[in-house]
């Protein structure tokens, strides 16, 4: 098999970019390749995972399309899109091999994974995380970079969705994590709209506070019990925080990338020199207490 020929000590460092169809994945692939290259001198490419992925806006250095393509499935074996997209994630993970193939024929570069937006190949599929666990096993250091939509912010039933949503796929896919608030331009010029501050929802403050909101809804009002279930189950595991990120604002890329290279180990890999180098932007990068609050960064 493949797999047990590839050197175990060789290391490659990327991230897998999920999130919910329209979250913001392909446009963040494009901005952050560009951002790499440009302006941190990192050779990385992307490795397009979507098989519906048309409009791709950046030319992927692998692409799953050749292996299968989401409107062939639906017209051979006539599913509809979920079936066919489950179809051909299956598909991918039965020819792992042709991936790994692909992957070792790039060399020297930082990969960024751009996934499909259906959420259960996250939360309790099997597929994705049997295929990074193997890539995982043989010195690839992945980190996930989960975008959600901020506009969940505005409302509290949306937002406990939302960390909800996080923090299921944290407990799946078990890789080293990053979630990022996608959009948040957007949430900044309504911030009148949101009940909190935006610190309350990237650092996930005290749920109480929208519990008691949740209590108060029309519809959620009905369900107290399931409301303090829900909200103790995400504050007993402490694991959910975002990063609010603006596609457009370098800054906000900066702050996301230092979070991700610490998270897949990026900053402490390869040659000393490079190390030294990440460590430093990553303290140039390192956001202020003000900064946290206001995210003028975003
Ligand atoms: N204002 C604003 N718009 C954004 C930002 N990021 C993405 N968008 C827009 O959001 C829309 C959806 O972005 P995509 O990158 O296609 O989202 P996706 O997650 O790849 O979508 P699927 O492929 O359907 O899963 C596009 O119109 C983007 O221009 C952002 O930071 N700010």
């Amino acid at each position: 098999m493949l797999t047990k020929r590839v050197r175990v000590s060789e290391t490659f460092f990327g991230q897998l970019v999920i999130g919910p169809p329209g979250s913001g994945k392909t446009t963040y692939c494009a901005e952050v390749q560009k951002f790499y290259k440009d302006k941190l001198n990192r050779k990385c490419e992307i490795i397009n995972l979507d098989p519906a992925n048309d409009n791709m806006g950046y030319k992927p250095a692998v692409d799953i399309m050749e292996l299968v393509s989401l409107s062939d499935v639906m017209i051979d074996l006539n599913l509809g899109p979920n079936g066919a997209l489950m179809y051909c994630t299956e598909y991918l993970e039965e020819n792992y091999d042709w991936l790994l193939i692909k992957l070792r024929t790039i060399k020297d570069s930082y990969f960024i994974f751009d996934m499909p937006g259906q959420v259960e190949l996250y939360t309790h599929h099997g597929a994705i995380k049997n295929i990074f666990g193997k890539l995982q096993d043989i010195g690839y250091h992945l980190c996930v970079v989960h975008m959600v939509d901020s506009h969940y912010c505005s409302d509290p039933t949306k937002f406990i969705s939302t960390l909800l949503l996080s923090l299921s796929t944290m407990l799946q896919i078990g890789l080293p994590h990053v979630n990022v608030l996608s959009k948040a331009d957007i949430l900044k010029k309504h911030s009148e709209n949101l009940d909190f501050g935006l610190d309350y929802y990237t650092d996930v403050l005290n749920l109480e506070y929208l519990l008691e909101l949740l209590n108060e809804g029309t519809f959620s009002s009905k369900f107290k019990k399931l409301n303090a279930a829900i909200v103790g189950l995400i504050q007993d595991y402490s694991l959910v925080g975002f990063i609010p990120m603006d596609v457009r604002s370098e800054r906000s890329l900066l702050a996301v990338k230092n979070a991700v290279d610490k998270a897949n180990g990026y900053v402490y890999g390869g040659g000393e020199e490079r190390s030294m180098q990440a460590l430093l932007s990553c303290a140039v990068g390192a956001r202020t207490e003000n900064e946290r609050v206001d995210t003028d960064y975003v």
